[in-house]
């Protein structure tokens, strides 16, 4: 049979994070991208309403493997897991390809090395041992850094390990920090940065699942553009405009009459950065007036 449309073949496959940190934040970006799921709990797979895609929602450890297996086409994960997935397949000679596609600006945290408080310094870790669950990246850093240090590798509640005595110090996610905080220890040396990322598998996609994706991307990036612009509106007196536009970011500002008045006019702005509140107090004293700083839903 001739597949001549993009919603006939192979369907789009999606593998993410069924319930943690992620799930959210994936859920709300595929739906600002108007990719919309009717979710049911206990069900591992939920198809797009409208869209030839299937949504898996796994564990997050099993989403690099996945996309690296070919098993599904795209996922969304931390770049943590990822890297770490991936220097464990190098080493045990499975496949570890895949393509970075997209960063998508969520699940920001680093993975840091934290001792007590009292503990100074990573050459205190000279031959002790570090509690983790990221022992491959820990490995990694040790050896790019020339310490010998020995990993011990726990599935959960790393924090605890020096109070347990497991170990001497730890290599953990670090968001805020308040975890670290709760549990006396100090934070000494952040070994890898990471936020979300939209991965896909080695190898050619179908014709129709690469449209589909290039739908999705350009919608994805619209919705990133939309989220780190603004819509600025002011009214501005004629006679100062020039210095008005000065101080707005932004390159091309719509500059329109106003009805009730011949000596103001109404400006309208997008701008790719926010209007900060000193900005906004140096156009009032220009004689500015109603000056609006909105969020963008979409951009394309
Ligand atoms: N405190 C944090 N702040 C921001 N992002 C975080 C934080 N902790 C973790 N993350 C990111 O979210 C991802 C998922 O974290 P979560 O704690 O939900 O994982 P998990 O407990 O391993 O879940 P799963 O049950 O899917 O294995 C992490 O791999 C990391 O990329
Ligand atoms: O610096 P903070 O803001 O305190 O964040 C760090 C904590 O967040 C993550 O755990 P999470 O809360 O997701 O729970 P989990 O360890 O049970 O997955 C991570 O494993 C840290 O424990
Ligand atoms: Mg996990």
């Amino acid at each position: 049979m001739i597949q001549s449309d993009t919603t006939s073949g192979p369907r789009l496959k999606i593998a993410m994070q069924k319930s943690g940190r992620l799930s959210d934040d994936t859920l709300s970006l595929l739906q600002a991208s108007g990719v919309r799921f009717n979710l049911q709990s206990a069900k591992l797979i939920a198809h797009a309403e409208g869209w030839p895609i299937d949504l898996l929602r796994v564990r997050d450890d099993d989403i690099p493997g996945l996309v690296m297996d070919g098993v599904v086409d795209l996922g969304i994960v931390g770049e943590n897991v990822l890297e770490e997935v991936r220097l464990e397949r190098l080493q045990t000679g499975s496949p570890a390809d895949y393509q970075a596609l997209r960063s998508l600006d969520f699940g920001h945290c680093r993975l840091s090395i934290a001792t007590r408080l009292e503990e100074h310094g990573s050459a205190a870790l000279e031959g002790r041992r570090i509690a983790t669950t990221y022992p491959y990246l820990l490995r990694d850093w040790l050896r790019r850094e020339g310490l010998n240090a020995s990993p011990v590798v726990l599935t959960g509640s790393v924090e605890v390990a020096p109070r347990a005595g497991l170990a001497d110090a730890i290599c953990d996610l670090v968001s805020t920090g308040a975890t670290l905080e709760a549990n006396g220890l100090r934070e000494q040396q952040v070994i890898f940065r990471s936020q979300a990322q939209l991965i896909g598998r080695p190898g050619d996609l179908s014709q129709g699942q690469q449209a589909t994706l290039d739908r999705i991307l350009r919608r994805l990036d619209g919705v990133q553009q939309a989220r780190e612009s603004k819509y600025i509106m002011l009214h501005a007196p004629k006679e100062r405009l020039e210095e008005v536009t000065a101080l707005l970011p932004a390159d091309h500002p719509t500059v329109l009459p106003l009805g009730h008045t011949d000596t103001e006019v109404a400006v309208h702005a997008v701008s790719t950065e926010n209007l900060f509140w000193e900005t906004m107090e140096q156009l009032r004293e220009l004689g500015c007036s109603s000056i609006l700083v909105l969020p963008i839903e979409k951009m394309l």
